[in-house]
């Protein structure tokens, strides 16, 4: 299978500190990667990279066979869809829904005097509809509930058909239907042979959906793990990433975490 994604040696520097911390990382055509780790592991820098937003400060990292640093990022980014908190902020409180997702084919937030094709929002009528959210298309974005604006966050990273899909913890601040309706949509996708590569960012064993194939577990800017979900998701690698004694079962295509020895006992 050959690399969509390729880390090598990927290092990312800030000042005296070092973040991410000689990186090696292959995804391949057709896998789906969550990328597990707690508070400030580095797992929102990686992901960075990955949507061509940031350069590594020493190793090289090669996206879609392009290496960054020796290609115009500006026509690599529409080949990455991408989602996260930092540019779901972005999204001015007033646009539509359909806005929302339309001014993704221009790489903008904000929509001002674009003429978009038929097909561009026949596009995004399909993508909010496959995530539930089809109805709320002339809503403005600032009145959805937070379950309503993920889903519109993930229609918007699709509208470029991208071959990679990175979606930085796209169930936070979700409740626990939110959460799950979340993952049903995520399994969806997953399941579909016809997605793109996908990478999920996530803090929450909880938050895998069923059809993910892989996991990066991170720790402290290191790869603590790296493989086939049902190799790397182990009490012990987990304990070792979060630095807490945990627990890990897996059942009905889901898993689950938790202290091995609950506080106060
Ligand atoms: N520009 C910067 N300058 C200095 N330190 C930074 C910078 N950006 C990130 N960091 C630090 O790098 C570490 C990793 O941050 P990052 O956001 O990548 O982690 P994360 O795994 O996504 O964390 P979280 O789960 O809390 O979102 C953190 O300690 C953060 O404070």
């Amino acid at each position: 299978m050959s690399a969509v994604l390729d880390l090598q040696g990927v290092t990312v520097r800030r000042g005296t500190s070092t973040i991410v911390d000689t990186i090696d990382w292959t995804v391949s055509e057709g896998e789906r990667w969550i990328v597990l780790g707690p508070n400030g592991a580095g797992k929102t820098t990686l992901l960075q990279i990955l949507a061509a937003r940031s350069h590594p400060t020493a190793g090289t990292a090669t996206l879609l066979g392009e290496q960054l640093g020796k290609t115009d990022v500006f026509e690599l980014r529409p080949r990455i869809g991408f989602s996260s908190a930092a540019l779901a902020d972005k999204i001015p409180a007033g646009e539509t829904v359909r806005d929302v997702v339309l001014t993704a084919a221009y790489g903008v937030t904000g929509r001002w005097r674009e003429e978009y094709e038929e097909l561009d929002e026949k596009q995004a009528q399909d993508l909010l509809a496959a995530f539930d959210v089809g109805d709320l298309i002339d809503r403005h974005y600032g009145t959805l509930s937070e379950g309503e604006r993920k889903r519109v966050q993930i229609a918007r990273a699709l509208m470029t058909d991208p071959e990679v899909l990175l979606l930085d913890e796209p169930a936070a601040g979700l409740d626990l239907a939110g959460r799950e309706e979340l993952v049903g949509a995520l399994a969806e996708l997953a399941g579909d042979p016809a997605s793109p590569v996908l990478v999920v960012v996530t803090h929450h064993v909880e938050e895998i959906p069923p059809g993910f194939t892989h996991l990066l577990l991170l720790g402290d800017g290191h790869v603590q793990a790296s493989g086939p979900i049902e190799e790397v998701l182990t009490a012990e690698n987990l304990s070792k990433a979060f630095g807490m004694d945990l627990l890990v079962a897996h059942g009905g295509g889901r898993w689950l975490a938790r202290a091995a020895r609950p506080a106060g006992r």
